[in-house]
């Protein structure tokens, strides 16, 4: 997971399989290369897409959680790689965007959250939070939920940020990849580099 890393400061997409993350680096570079699919597991190894003289890339890294066919001891083995990955390259992350599916997000922590199990999405966003790496909630799929303004503040609530939704937009970006709908990320993305003193990359997300 680690051999091909270009050395370069990058934005990674992190999240469970199928919430479309391959879809929206094809909307994020304007490149097709990006192998989408129906079936989750469809990213294996991180792709990289940079642009050496910015010093900057777009990384995709593998979906976790459940995925038809893999079995247990491998999943267990992309998240332990998704975690080191992030931790040995925290300095050059600029910003993580963990990519969730808004139509299923709330369900599937609730169904996690119990006594001695957090939810990987919850776990990986307080995981970065320690790891002071500047964090982008992408919710997507935002084409196929009805109730926005709820679901959304749902989520802030899972997530531990005081709802209502609309005082996070720097954190909270809902978008529909498949659409080509990505600007609330955009416009989080920009802040970011802005605040990173990067405002040589806003090119990259306008
Ligand atoms: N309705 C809808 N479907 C989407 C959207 N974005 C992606 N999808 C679909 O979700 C499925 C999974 O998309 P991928 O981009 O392959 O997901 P991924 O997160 O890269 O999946 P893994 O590589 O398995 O981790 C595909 O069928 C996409 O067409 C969206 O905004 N709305
Ligand atoms: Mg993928």
């Amino acid at each position: 997971m680690f051999e091909d890393r270009p050395d370069r400061e990058e934005v990674v997409l992190v999240g469970r399989s199928n919430v479309g993350k391959s879809t929206l680096m094809r909307e994020l570079t304007g490149h097709s290369k990006f192998t989408t699919g129906q079936k989750p597991g469809v990213t294996r190894s991180p792709n990289h897409f940079d642009w050496v003289s910015e010093n900057f890339m777009f990384t995709d890294l593998p979906g976790f959680g459940f995925m038809s066919g893999v079995e247990e001891e491998h999943r267990e083995q992309i998240k332990t790689d998704l975690v080191r990955y992030i931790e040995s390259n925290a300095d050059d992350v600029l910003a993580a965007v963990l990519v969730v599916d808004g139509k299923s997000v709330i369900d599937i922590i609730d169904r996690h959250s119990g006594p001695d199990e957090i939810p990987h999405d919850v776990e990986l966003f307080h995981f970065l939070w320690d790891l002071e790496v500047p964090t982008i909630v992408a919710v997507n799929k935002m084409d196929k939920v009805d109730d926005r303004d709820e679901r959304l503040d749902d989520l802030c609530d899972r997530l531990g940020l005081h709802p209502p939704w609309k005082q996070w937009r720097e954190t909270i970006a809902p978008i529909s990849a498949k659409r080509g709908d990505i600007d609330a990320l955009n416009e989080a993305l920009r802040t970011q580099f802005h605040e990173q003193k990067r405002d040589d990359l806003l090119k990259f997300v306008s």
